[in-house]
């Protein structure tokens, strides 16, 4: 056999070109090679297991506050959305954790959160109770010994590795509070951390500390009998794992096998601002859904969504509004990985390359590969009748 360069094609596109230096080698020699070289690009596994941990340390510091949620918690930021020490504190840990965790690696990510606010004048109580969060919650885990940070280290760790993201090299997404607002009301939200290696998203982790283990289809209602708590987690390639957070076993879980519309139940934005009611309704009508939408906040929908408790999730933000990636990231691979279809109102994959922001059109829908061809369809029809309107 006499090569001199080798083009694989593979998801991962920093495996392009292997150039080999003899001509001499041999068929077993270049498999070796190959075998070699793949399996360390895409294993991800101390970032799976890093990740992992990271969100799980969030999510305790975030269940403590929302026990306690106090009225003078609430801030507001320039954009009136509720910002809570949970979601500064939960930012603070997953960037701590991942730092001390691969030590070895740059550490870049796009976060929702940043320091500004806390900076300012007035701040210094908050930021106060936001550091002591912290460091009980450390202690608590007891894995960094007895650290223990300042409130200057706590400043920093929010910030740290602030990035834009792009297509370039790899990038942390982290929404350190997913559906503040369900955080704030006592309900769902999620810590939800992804991974983007050369703009795709390689792996993903949803925690949902408030999401029930058992399924939330159609009948969804806070419960307090009912035992919460799950992590989602996903890696390329490797199916969607979810952990109860009593420490049972993770189980491998799918979407739906669904292929009856009329069977399908569908989820929504529990805030009704977040999604135009008129095009989801008609969309759901003209698929023969009977059940009504699930209101569930945060990216705990895809999480929901993956282990099948319902069918389809719609999101159609009114005009203007432009998607983050952090608020997609983890749960998009989270319910691709568990055999879903995730994609812009036109059947284009979603794109986290761009940056902070997802370039899409008009909205979001997710649902099995059976029923996306029919979605797909009651979508366009939807949006047309919509626009003639
Ligand atoms: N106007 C508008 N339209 C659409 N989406 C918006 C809008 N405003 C905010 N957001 C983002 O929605 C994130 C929460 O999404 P949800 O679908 O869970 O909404 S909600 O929880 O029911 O409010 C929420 O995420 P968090 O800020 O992390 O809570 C926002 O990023
Ligand atoms: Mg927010
Ligand atoms: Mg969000
Ligand atoms: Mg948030």
């Amino acid at each position: 056999m006499n090569i001199n360069c080798l083009r694989i094609v593979t998801p991962y596109p920093q495996v392009k070109l292997i150039s080999l230096k003899s001509r001499t080698h041999n068929f077993s020699s270049l498999v070796l090679s190959l075998k070699l070289s793949s399996s360390v690009v895409m294993s991800y596994d101390k970032e799976f297991t890093a990740a992992k941990k990271a969100a799980s340390i969030a999510a305790r510091l975030c269940q403590k506050v929302q026990k306690a949620l106090l009225q003078s918690d609430v801030q507001s930021k320039l954009d009136r959305s509720p910002v809570t020490v949970a979601d500064y504190g939960s930012q603070a840990l997953v960037n701590f954790v991942l730092e001390r965790e691969l030590p070895s690696e740059p550490f870049s990510i796009v976060a929702e959160e940043d320091s500004k606010d806390l900076r300012k004048d007035g701040a210094q109580d908050t930021l106060q109770r936001i550091t002591d969060l912290v460091n009980d919650t450390l202690s608590i885990d007891g894995s960094y010994g007895s650290i223990t940070l300042s409130t200057e280290d706590v400043l920093k760790a929010i910030d740290s590795g602030k990035s834009e993201g792009g297509s370039h090299g790899r990038h942390w997404v982290l929404d350190p509070i997913d559906g503040t607002k369900g955080f704030v009301r006592g309900d769902q939200y999620a810590i939800a951390l992804a991974l983007l290696d050369e703009g795709k998203v390689v792996l993903g982790v949803l925690a949902c500390p408030n999401l029930p283990l058992a399924s939330i289809s159609s009948d969804y209602q806070h419960s307090a009998d009912r035992e919460v708590g799950c992590l989602f987690f996903a890696k390329i390639g490797a199916g969607t794992y979810m952990q109860p957070h009593n420490g049972s076993s993770p189980v491998k879980v799918q979407v739906t096998a669904i292929e009856n519309s009329e069977e399908a139940s569908f989820f929504e934005s529990y805030e009704k601002a977040h999604s135009m009611h008129n095009i989801t309704s008609s969309i759901a009508k003209k698929l023969g859904v009977k059940a009504p939408p699930v209101r569930i906040d945060s990216q705990a929908k895809y999480g929901a969504l993956s282990r099948g408790d319902g069918a389809i999730y719609l999101r159609f933000p009114h005009k203007g509004y432009r998607e983050k990636i952090w608020d997609h990231a983890a749960g998009c691979i989270v319910v691709t990985e568990a055999g879903g279809v995730v994609s812009d109102a036109s059947g284009n994959p979603l794109d986290f390359s761009k940056g902070k922001y997802l370039d899409l059109d008009i909205g979001i829908i997710v649902t099995n590969q059976k029923l996306m061809p029919a979605l797909l369809k009651a979508v366009k029809e939807s949006l047309e009748e919509k626009a003639s309107s």
